[in-house]
């Protein structure tokens, strides 16, 4: 195959054209945000059940703990405590642990946050005042680190106590507990004693060490990926099963004693530690856009509010969006932001109306709910552009969108097969953000099953070479395709609502899928305008697909390879520049077979690998079978 490149660019390369889609399905709590112990304070489970002891063990067989609506609450946000009941007479240690989420994750000489709330129900005298410890178990029961507080014999009241636990070596697993016991024995209360708990909370060393911040090993991980914006906070987790269930921004800032949590829409309760503000922080972080989504009126159970009921919510948005660009002067949102010590606004430009209203009854009301929203938006935020989720083919919208927000998930083949998707789209102003793709089945007829129907558990070499052809596809049509991003991003190896995602990881490790590699080397190697060449063939039996972009201050370019067939490629390019170097490099991910997956038994079968090759003017390259190349290389 040759593929003769043109000098001069067709179109600019935009800066948002990979990103990273987010949403709290299995990748928030327990994965990206930072807390270790799961169910920290009970929220939104049912009082005095045994699923409110999520995550919880009593420690001794003399001790009970319960989770009660405390008739003194921590706060409103969060009215339930666990007590633990101590019998007279019980001796040994006395208390309750946290298994974290499916483990906690202990390093040596690393500075674990403890935090808890505790009170007394009643004092008691001077010469019972129990000492509490605090203790970071290995599996095996060996004391990783300890730390003990005098409680006050007067508590009656809340009472935070903090620490900071080191422990003194790496235990061998993530089986770790943090276990919250009291000295049994004389001390105790001769009529036995009760101890109210609220909000505990262990943290780790954060990303950039920022409070309440994210898990550091995953952030690196993302950070690698150099996503250029940040779609948060969903996806289904935006729009709640009920009204009232949906996503509501007030509820996920502030302090964390302010924050009920919610039941999300993956099954799970949500502590919402993951808020607005610590998104927006995390954009500023990675130096990532937000695509920022507000809810609008449709909840996943099927109920939609329109007209003026929907009142209430478009000033909920507007409220969301002056919390990101407002001006403190004039907004209490903005006001609020800068109390909570981000005074200038954030960088904004896209907003979302909703997820994916193209399903169940969502079409039916959401051409007039996103009138509601995008007139009203406009109006108080004429900068701002508005994005639509429904499908292009339907309903008519009016204002007429400026952006959809297309979403596609397929077999590897299809992938492999459709890199023309959006060659055929009419140029009339509209512009698109393939706001989700993946390879996620090998069975076209039932997309969404089952592991045994042929879902995808994991990412194979096939699905990221399938995807990278299908991007070739955004770079070809960069004109009308501004962003585009892989989802799920994340998911807990352990305990996932969705396979395949893009980056794996369970307590203690992070997986870097084959796909992951794919959007890294399409992200770093970007270019910031295309070079029109021979075109692929875009036939259903095409199976390899290529893109040229430059980077137009270094004249560096950027040749992008996938080939889905088993037989190596031998392609001849043909550059028309004077000064082509010689030699280029050549990042390319490949593997045995086009069923390889990165896994946790084997997280880096796959990966790319860095090689010189001659190049110039003209020259030559094999491309392997089934594998992604990027050739970078300079023309002056
Ligand atoms: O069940 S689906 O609707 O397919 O869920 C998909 C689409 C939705 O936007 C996102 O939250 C989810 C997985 O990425």
């Amino acid at each position: 195959t040759t593929v003769s490149v043109s000098a001069s660019a067709s179109h600019a390369i935009p800066t948002t054209l990979y990103g990273a889609m987010f949403e709290d399905i299995s990748s928030g709590d327990g994965g990206l945000y930072g807390e270790l112990l799961q169910n920290r304070a009970f929220q939104q489970v049912t009082p005095n059940t045994t699923a409110a002891l999520n995550a919880w063990v009593p420690v001794s067989d003399a001790v009970s703990i319960d989770v009660i609506a405390d008739p003194f609450p921590l706060s409103a946000a969060l009215p339930n405590s666990l007590v633990l009941t101590i019998p007279p007479g019980a001796t040994g240690k006395l208390g309750f642990a946290n298994t974290g989420y499916w483990g906690i994750n202990l390093v040596e000489n690393t500075n674990y946050a403890a935090s808890l709330y505790y009170r007394l129900p009643a004092s008691i005298s001077n010469a019972e005042i129990p000492v509490l410890r605090m203790e970071l178990v290995a599996e095996d029961g060996t004391t990783l680190a300890a730390h003990i507080t005098q409680l006050r014999a007067n508590a009656t009241g809340w009472t935070q106590v903090s620490a900071v636990l080191v422990p003194s070596l790496t235990p061998p697993s993530t089986a770790n507990t943090l276990v919250f016991t009291i000295e049994g024995g004389a001390v105790v209360a001769p009529a036995g004693l009760q101890v109210h708990f609220a909000l505990l909370s262990l943290f780790p060393p954060t990303f950039r060490g920022r409070a309440n911040g994210m898990r550091a090993d995953i952030a690196e991980t993302l950070l690698e990926m150099r996503p250029a914006f940040f779609r948060f906070p969903g996806g289904n987790n935006l729009e709640g099963q009920t009204t009232a269930t949906r996503w509501q921004w007030r509820n996920t800032v502030g302090p964390l004693t302010e924050r009920p949590g919610r039941v999300g829409d993956w099954g799970y309760v949500n502590t919402d530690g993951l808020g607005l503000l610590e998104y927006l922080l995390w954009c500023e972080d990675l130096e990532m856009e937000p695509f920022m989504a507000v809810w609008d009126g449709y909840s996943l159970g099927g109920t939609s509010v329109t007209g003026a009921a929907l009142d209430p919510f478009i000033a909920e948005a507007i409220d969301q969006i002056n919390f990101v660009i407002g001006d403190p002067a004039t907004s209490e949102p903005a006001a609020l932001r800068a109390s909570l010590g981000h005074p200038e606004p954030f960088p904004l430009t896209f907003v979302e109306i909703g997820n994916e209203d193209f399903v169940g009854q969502a079409p039916g009301t959401y051409a007039s709910r996103w009138n509601s929203f995008v007139t009203n938006l406009t109006a108080t935020f004429p900068q701002l552009h508005f994005m639509a989720t429904s499908h292009t083919s339907g309903p008519v919208l009016t204002p007429t969108p400026q952006h959809y927000d297309n979403h596609v998930y397929q077999t590897p083949n299809w992938f492999a097969t459709n890199s023309f998707m959006y060659d055929s789209v009419p140029r009339n102003g509209m512009t698109f953000f393939e706001g989700e793709y993946a390879a996620i089945s090998l069975n076209s007829n039932n997309l969404f099953g089952t592991p045994a129907q042929g879902r995808l558990l994991w990412p194979t070499l096939a699905s990221a070479v399938g995807e990278a052809a299908f991007m070739m596809g955004f770079e070809r049509n960069a004109d009308i395709v501004f962003a585009a991003s892989y989802a799920p991003l994340l998911g807990h190896v352990n305990d996932s609502q969705w396979t395949p995602n893009l980056v794996g990881f369970d307590a203690g490790n992070v997986i870097k899928s084959t796909s992951f590699h794919v959007q890294k080397l399409f992200s770093t190697n970007r270019g910031d305008e295309y070079l029109p060449s021979s075109l692929p063939d875009s036939s259903a039996s095409g199976t390899l697909a290529w893109s040229v972009t430059r980077w137009s201050d270094t004249g560096e370019l950027i040749i992008k390879v996938s080939n889905s067939a088993a037989s190596p490629a031998d392609m001849a390019f043909v550059l028309p520049f004077a000064n082509v170097s010689r030699a280029g490099t050549a990042q390319v991910l490949t593997g045995a077979a086009g069923t390889d997956s990165n896994t946790p038994e084997m997280p880096e079968l796959v990966a790319p690998v860095t090689t010189v090759i001659p190049t110039g003017a003209a020259f030559n390259y094999t491309a392997p079978a089934v594998s992604v190349t990027v050739i970078t290389l300079t023309t002056q």
